[in-house]
């Protein structure tokens, strides 16, 4: 099933990517973080060793923190799951790392040291994991009480000397503010991450069956053209009406007529596979976009659809049906001529009786045209034996 889940619909819900995909990017990341981390201290190890630049902290800790970023590293490649448990390990590690080198500083060297070094930077990296780990306010609740460390080594070094070490002080009141400034940013962010979410789901999908809308049809449609063009996968388009509609909001009133929208679209939910999208494409009109199928399986697809949707009963009166045309890409296809073909065979299809699905007949192309055209649906079997001749 692809889109049931989310009031969103298929194409936006990938637009807004679901936990499991958003935790998936954030393994990727806390893969190489970690690894490139682990390295990165593992080398600062050697150096401290070998040139002795470092702050003397680093010589014990920085191969303990590079060797259990490489253990991280592997124990989240082969157990995905621990995930929660890793990304929070890490960031206290790191957190506690950049707490520690600096207190030794402070503490062994009130006087001796000048500015603060390079290494401080990388107390930023340690806001924003905060912010990828947490909801914002407890990520800035963690932030807020590194900095607040970081206050109190500062009025520390400033009483211990008498606030004789300028350098050092400034380059610490440098650090506190600009992490103040850099949380509260980070948190107006997190904040308007899930406002903007909502306009985007607003802006994609239909309010009233939580698919996706025409726009976002159309946006998804152009990218699998492209995708079926540039590596000749196969694509195949689906698009059905329901049959005499207008009827159903005539006798049973619009409230059953929205029941039936809804019904349909969830069963159709229900046969969809991961990589389709359905969409509402109009009043009573839907499009299925699916990638990696040709004719003759999305002619199965479409049968399979129609029949589902034909053994609904919606409020218990009303027993539904839909007419499907199927059309696939072709060398040179775009976007428009694919649903221009789909959309005749629909027509074809209710023409030729309703409840069935159809895919466009070359020679009959031109009569189901005219038909459309001047005839949105021939209604007797008198219009059925004129396109048919
Ligand atoms: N309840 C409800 N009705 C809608 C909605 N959108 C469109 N419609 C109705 O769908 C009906 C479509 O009617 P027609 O275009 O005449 O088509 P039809 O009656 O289905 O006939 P055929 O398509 O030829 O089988 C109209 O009465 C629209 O008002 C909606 O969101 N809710």
């Amino acid at each position: 099933m692809a889109d049931g889940g989310t009031p969103l619909g298929d194409g936006a819900q990938r637009q807004e990517a679901p936990p499991d995909a958003f935790d998936r990017i954030k393994r990727r990341m806390a893969l190489l973080g970690m690894s490139c981390g682990g390295i990165a201290s593992l080398t600062a190890a050697v150096l401290v060793h070998r040139v002795g630049l470092f702050n003397p902290v680093d010589a014990r800790i920085l191969p303990l923190l590079g060797t259990t970023l490489l253990l991280l590293t592997v124990a989240l490649w082969r157990r995905p799951l621990l995930l929660p448990w890793i990304e929070r390990i890490a960031w206290g590690l790191l957190t506690a790392y950049l707490l520690t080198a600096l207190a030794y500083k402070t503490f062994h060297y009130p006087f001796g040291s000048g500015p603060l070094g390079a290494r401080n930077f990388w107390f930023f990296l340690s806001y924003l994991l905060a912010f990828l780990i947490w909801s914002p306010r407890n990520a800035l609740f963690a932030s807020l009480a590194v900095t607040l460390a970081l206050v109190i080594l500062a009025l520390w070094t400033g009483i211990a000397t008498g606030g004789r070490n300028v350098s050092l002080l400034a380059s610490m009141t440098q650090l506190v503010a600009a992490s103040i400034v850099y949380i509260f940013t980070h948190f107006s962010f997190a904040q308007l991450r899930p406002q903007y979410a909502r306009m985007r789901t607003l802006a994609f999908s239909d309010p009233l069956t939580g698919c996706a809308n025409r726009r976002r049809a159309e946006e998804l449609l152009a990218h699998e053209v492209t995708r079926a063009k540039r590596y000749g996968r196969p694509l195949s388009v689906i698009l059905f009406d329901l049959d005499h509609f207008k009827q159903v909001n005539d006798q049973h009133g619009h409230a059953i007529g929205d029941a039936v929208l809804r019904a349909v679209t969830h069963a159709v939910r229900e046969d969809l596979r991961t990589l389709d999208h359905l969409a509402r494409w109009g009043g009573e009109e839907f499009l299925i976009i699916a990638p990696e199928i040709s004719q003759p399986r999305a002619l199965q697809f479409g049968e399979r659809l129609r029949k589902r949707i034909s053994v609904l009963r919606v409020g218990g009166r009303v027993q539904p049906t839909a007419s499907f045309g199927v059309a696939s890409y072709r060398i040179g296809d775009t976007v428009d001529n694919l649903v221009q073909r789909a959309d005749r065979a629909m027509y074809l299809a209710k023409s030729l009786g309703r409840n069935r699905v159809e895919q466009e007949r070359p020679q009959t192309a031109a009569q189901t045209n005219e038909a459309h055209d001047e005839h949105p649906a021939a209604e007797t079997e008198d219009d059925q034996l004129a396109l048919e001749e």
